[in-house]
């Protein structure tokens, strides 16, 4: 018989199983080009779930290009938080943020809350209003708001979505210093899994876990963010093809 108290277990064995999560996202070569511009060239990458993804890279890089690509592979579970904000000017903050919930809602229940908003929708928008500091705007028409206001509806319309992924391109980038971070850690608090393009090298390193560096429409480099130097991401970030 074996005394199990004589077993030595090698240093691999007493190692904790380390399980990674399935690929959410994933991608094998994939090119895409614009008439005969190539704006990504073979981009293989895989985000898993649970990962917080911070896309960045000079103006041009491809960043929201890639972001295009990523979420025509999971749609429905993907809260879009797109550049342009894509608002209607003429809708109200609360009619724009309610956009986002439509696919919860099904047609009758959103056509009839976007007409005569139900209190139970009233009361879920004004909260969220009050975390983007627009309480004050919600029955406001978008055409009214400064470019600041315009992107916390953007922000406002992607969380009342509620999915599980969030795909955002530069979603902070006309706020003031204190306000892009508070609303983007929030934003990557209420979803499991993101990829965020920005241009903010200090925000990408402190609020998320993977840094991925895009130039030329090709990944420069792809890491964890703790393993990155403001300064190594400054010299990524001016890289130059010889
Ligand atoms: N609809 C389009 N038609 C033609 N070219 C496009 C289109 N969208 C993007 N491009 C080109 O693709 C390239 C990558 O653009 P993309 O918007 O993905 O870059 P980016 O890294 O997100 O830039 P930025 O930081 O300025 O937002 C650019 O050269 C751009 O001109």
């Amino acid at each position: 018989m074996t005394d199990s108290t004589s077993i030595t277990l090698s240093p691999a064995d007493q190692q904790p199983e380390v399980i990674a999560e399935p690929p959410l996202l994933q991608l094998r070569n994939r090119s895409l080009h614009y008439g005969n511009q190539t704006v990504l060239c073979d981009i293989s990458l895989t985000i898993r779930a649970g990962e917080k993804v911070a896309l960045v890279g000079p103006s041009g890089a491809g960043k929201s290009s890639l972001l295009v690509v990523l979420h025509e592979l999971a749609p429905a579970l993907t809260a879009l938080c797109p550049q342009n904000g894509g608002l209607v000017e003429v809708l109200s903050v609360y009619q724009n943020m309610f956009m986002g919930g439509l696919q919860r809602y099904g047609t009758l229940a959103s056509l009839w809350n976007l007409v005569r908003p139900l209190p139970s929708a009233v009361a879920e928008l004004e909260s969220l209003a009050a975390r983007l500091g627009l309480d004050e705007k919600l029955w406001n028409s978008v055409d009214r708001l400064s470019g600041g206001q315009r992107q916390r509806v953007t922000i406002g319309r992607a969380l009342f979505r509620r999915q599980p992924l969030l795909l955002a391109d530069e979603p902070v980038s006309a706020l003031d210093p204190l306000q892009a971070t508070s609303l983007l850690t929030y934003l990557l608090e209420q979803h499991q899994t993101a990829v965020v393009s920005l241009h903010n090298r200090q925000l990408a390193l402190e609020l998320f876990d993977r840094v991925v560096v895009m130039h030329n429409g090709k990944i420069l480099h792809d890491g964890p963010s703790a393993e990155l130097s403001p300064e190594q991401l400054d010299e990524l970030y001016r890289y130059q093809e010889s």
